[in-house]
């Protein structure tokens, strides 16, 4: 199979041979950082190897559409329950700039004592299953080819089912994990014995995989209290795990520290987080940093949330962040939806160049607040392990409840998570092996008396077998699927009508869901607006209406909401009255009819307008104006009346009027088009004048409605408008 940028990618063909997919590589894969990167006009310092099919920023056309990479790996949560539409966002993800496709799990996976199979559905996240990972791997090695840059693929080796999980990523290629006891004990509440026990055998399959792994900081964040409350124990739980994963044999370069900036504005977030976030690159300058953003302090304001976000990003780029976590603005409504993965990473990409070699100007202070707040919370951290040490240890300590208590260590307020050491699921499960026992596998940590049959399978135990799954894949029991009802031939089956026809419905989480999004301003008290919103939603037919978001403009005077509501019909793309897009000649055939025949034109901003920019890219020759084509034009500036643009072509003799018509409160702008044919019409002279009208708020179609040649709106060029005066001159010469 391969990807064709226009072609969907086909989900039924790439879940043909399964059984028999191997994955391309194994291990994580950092960005290539490229010094000096040269795009468009300019130099990048902090900026990876360019991308070869992407999609841009929205402003990247101001820039010829460059796409610079940030020299961190960018990743992405992909939550919708159903991999094979999460296939899609990941490709939409990878082409915006994601590197790295985080697998959210369905909920309670950590709670399942063993691997799940087949393809069913699942809540917040996909069943992590053989099957579905084998898909999603698959498709990210057609879509690491189409963009040109290796995609890391990740999901969680937690939970009761550790050691399963980790042999089954190791088998599938999968590159990163989430790895770190603490989150089993602290919020799963497995037993924390079993818990490390587990993680001694997941993190040695992990170093043979060379999987990455993340840990589990970042949830004391977000359960704590007040998450600046444990910046101090944050630091004790990155050290936990960290020297365990060392101490297991994975290389510090693997050992990826998550970090959440804890606070969000209105709090004095930079000065709360940035010295945590120097306090602990400097602890742990040998790992490599997993900046996550924050999701503790996001309500329903998705743009209250990017800004939160890009202060986070601020952080990433004043300190360090090997890997950049992202986070959907919409996190704080709903399950993340497609368009808002898409926003987060465009967040990332977009903060990180703009701020590119950014401390090549700024430095950060190594006196004053910064440093010192930095060493007391270090200080702090270290007395939270002193202490954890002459309690009697981690488990003692974790049995006490020393953990996301709710005060500043060491403030302590009683209120920590407490396990027993003897408490919890698989609790009492552990137990020692034999004096003969033998694990005949590749991977494998702790007692494993190989020798008993061959001094030499020491040192590669599973020759005793002739190679285990992790040398010869064929051994592995590859389940397609275990049940016939909740799988994905039976929901690509109930979704047939929406696929490869031409039958379209809005979706945000799943193909076919139907759900859109509305946007209304309603100038009435947050409550009168929530409840006449919903009406107005129903009024238009929408099905299943709720408020997402609502946001006081003013107490009385009015309210934003946001809803979302579901439609039921499909859209016929056969159906579809689609205007053609507008054509255009060769910069020489522009030219060479301009010699032929030459062309003038006078234009003007009209009305009571300032706007400039706009048109003369248009016109001049240096923006790629119609200039460069010979064509003769009489700029008359801005705020030029109508009468007067119109005065001007005929004492000129021009051929054509270029109107443009940025403002557009009460359709001005339509209006002003309107009035420029009918004074023409009154002059006598709408026959021999080409009319054309432009403006970021113009709908072509609406344009030519109020009696003018053409409209022109958001991103257009003067090769647009060159073509369009050569064609209609041409039109109207037949025509007279
Ligand atoms: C160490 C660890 N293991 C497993 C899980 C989740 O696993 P179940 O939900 O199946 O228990 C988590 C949760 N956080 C990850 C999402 C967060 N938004 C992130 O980007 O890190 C975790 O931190």
């Amino acid at each position: 199979m391969e990807l064709k940028p226009n072609d969907k990618l086909n989900i039924r063909e790439l879940l043909k041979d399964l059984d028999k997919y191997r994955p391309k590589r194994r291990g994580w894969t950092w960005r290539e950082k490229e010094k000096d990167l040269k795009m468009g006009h300019f130099t990048y310092q902090d900026c990876a190897k360019p991308l070869e099919q992407s999609v841009p920023l929205p402003s990247a056309k101001y820039f010829g559409d460059i796409d610079p990479q940030p020299d961190s790996v960018i990743t992405t949560e992909i939550a919708s329950g159903r991999f094979e539409d999460d296939i899609r966002r990941m490709r939409m993800a990878a082409w915006h700039g994601a590197d790295h496709l985080m697998v959210i799990r369905t909920a309670g996976q950590s709670h399942f004592d063993g691997l799940i199979e087949g393809t069913p559905q699942g809540i917040g996240g996909i069943p992590i299953t053989r099957k579905q990972v084998r898909a999603q791997r698959k498709a990210l090695d057609l879509i690491e080819e189409e963009v040109g840059r290796p995609l890391n693929y990740h999901s969680y080796i937690s939970g009761v089912a550790g050691p399963e999980i980790s042999v089954m990523f190791a088998e599938e290629g999968v590159n990163g994990a989430h790895q770190d006891p603490q989150y089993n004990v602290l919020y799963r509440n497995i037993n924390m014995v079993r818990s490390y026990v587990d993680a001694a055998e997941a993190k040695k399959i992990m170093v043979w995989a060379d999987i990455a792994q993340i840990d589990g900081a970042h949830n004391a964040n977000a359960t704590a209290r007040e998450a600046w409350k444990v910046m101090p124990e944050l630091l004790v739980q990155h050290a936990i795990n960290s020297i365990f994963s060392v101490k297991v044999g994975m290389k510090k370069e693997n050992i990826c520290l998550s970090t959440v900036p804890p606070t969000a504005p209105p709090a004095p977030c930079m000065k709360l987080d940035l010295p945590y976030a120097v306090a602990l690159r400097d602890l742990f300058r040998d790992y490599k940093m997993r900046a996550q953003m924050n999701t503790k302090y996001i309500e329903s304001s998705t743009r209250e949330a990017t800004v939160t976000h890009v202060l986070n990003l601020m952080i990433s780029r004043l300190t360090r962040a090997d890997i950049q976590s992202t986070i959907t603005p919409d996190e704080g409504r709903n399950v993340p939806w497609h368009i808002y993965n898409m926003e987060a990473v465009d967040t990332a990409k977009q903060a990180f160049v703009g701020m590119d070699d950014l401390m090549s100007m700024v430095q950060l202070k190594e006196d004053g607040y910064l440093h010192e707040r930095s060493r007391e919370i270090k200080e702090r951290a270290v007395l939270f392990m002193e202490e954890v040490l002459e309690t009697g240890g981690y488990f003692q300590a974790v049995e006490e409840g020393f953990f996301v208590d709710s005060g500043y260590y060491p403030e302590r307020n009683g209120d920590g998570i407490s396990r027993k050491i003897d408490g919890g699921i698989g609790a009492g499960n552990i137990f020692e092996r034999d004096k003969d026992y033998l694990a005949p596998v590749t991977a494998h940590y702790g007692y494993n008396n190989l020798e008993q049959y061959d001094p030499a399978a020491k040192e590669n135990p599973s020759t005793l077998i002739g190679g285990c799954t992790l040398e010869d894949p064929d051994k592995i029991i590859y389940i397609d699927e275990l049940d016939e009802t909740d799988n994905v031939h039976v929901r690509l089956e109930e979704q047939k009508d929406l696929m490869d026809t031409s039958k379209l419905k809005p979706e945000m989480e799943w193909r076919g869901d139907g759900i859109v999004m509305l946007n209304m301003f309603i100038p009435a008290s947050r409550r009168v607006a929530e409840y006449a919103a919903i009406e107005f939603a129903k009024k238009m037919n929408l099905k299943e209406v709720e408020v997402i978001h609502k946001e006081v403009m003013q107490t009385a005077e009015g309210t934003r909401v946001e809803l979302k509501g579901r439609v039921d019909f499909t859209v016929d793309i056969n159906d579809l009255v689609i205007p053609p897009e507008p054509e255009i000649m060769s910069d020489d055939q522009i030219r060479e009819s301009i010699e032929a025949q030459p062309l003038k034109i006078v234009a003007g901003t009209v009305g009571e307008d300032e706007h400039s920019v706009g048109l003369r890219e248009i016109i001049d020759i240096k923006h790629g104006g119609i200039e460069k084509y010979g064509i003769e034009c009489e700029y008359l500036g801005t705020s030029v009346s109508i009468e007067k643009l119109v005065d001007a072509a005929i004492e000129l003799n021009a051929n054509a009027i270029l109107a443009s018509t940025i403002i557009s409160h009460d359709e001005i702008h339509y209006k002003n088009m309107k009035k420029l044919h009918e004074i023409c019409v009154e002059k006598g002279v709408r026959d021999r004048l080409i009319l054309v009208a432009g403006g970021t708020q113009v709908t072509p179609e609406l344009a030519v409605k109020q009696g003018i040649d053409a409209g022109f709106g958001r991103g257009t060029k003067g090769v647009h408008v060159a073509t369009f005066l050569v064609n209609r001159r041409e039109e109207m010469a037949h025509e007279n």
